[in-house]
């Protein structure tokens, strides 16, 4: 049998990454390891501890391309439907400056335009919807929990 692969979830600013991965590894203790891997931001509070990657580890990325490029496995990508609600999203958020929230819209809105590009996702997850967008995500991933689950 081989072991649990790392999963990785990438997507504009705003998709609702960090949303869904704290649930899921709320809902499944120990099971998850995290690492943001590659993203264009600052650690937010309680990001810098994350030592000591479990069983699987999940992967954070905020620059859409090169983090589908290295992990050519399994890819998700959860995004909202419209620019409208991640510019909302990310007001209501308040973790942005003017300056840094503009730079996200508009890295926000050439990842969705990369992203429609056959072949660069294997998975996409729609975020509009965050109670449909996490049973998705969790039915996605539900083998390899039960691999790690059934490892412990
Ligand atoms: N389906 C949804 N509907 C409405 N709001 C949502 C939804 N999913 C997440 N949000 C909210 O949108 C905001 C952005 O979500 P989140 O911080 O998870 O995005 P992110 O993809 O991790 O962004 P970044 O790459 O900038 O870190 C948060 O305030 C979150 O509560």
């Amino acid at each position: 049998m081989s072991g649990p692969r790392p999963v990785v979830l990438s997507g504009p600013s705003g998709a609702g990454k960090s949303t869904l991965l704290k649930r899921l590894m709320k809902d499944h203790e120990g099971v998850f390891g995290f690492s943001v891997s590659h993203t264009t931001r600052n650690p937010r509070p309680g990001e810098e501890d994350g030592k000591g990657l479990n069983n699987l580890p999940m992967l954070l990325g905020a620059t859409l391309l090169p983090v589908a490029d290295v992990f050519s496995s399994e890819t998700s990508f959860s995004c909202p439907n419209e620019s409208e609600p991640t510019e909302k999203r990310l007001r209501d958020r308040q973790t942005e400056t003017e300056e840094s929230l503009q730079k996200r819209l508009e890295a926000a809105r050439i990842d969705m335009e990369l992203s429609k590009e056959a072949g660069v996702f294997d998975i996409v997850i729609v975020n509009d919807d965050l109670e449909k967008a996490y049973e998705e995500l969790k039915e996605i991933l539900n083998e390899e929990i039960k691999k790690v689950q059934e490892a412990k």
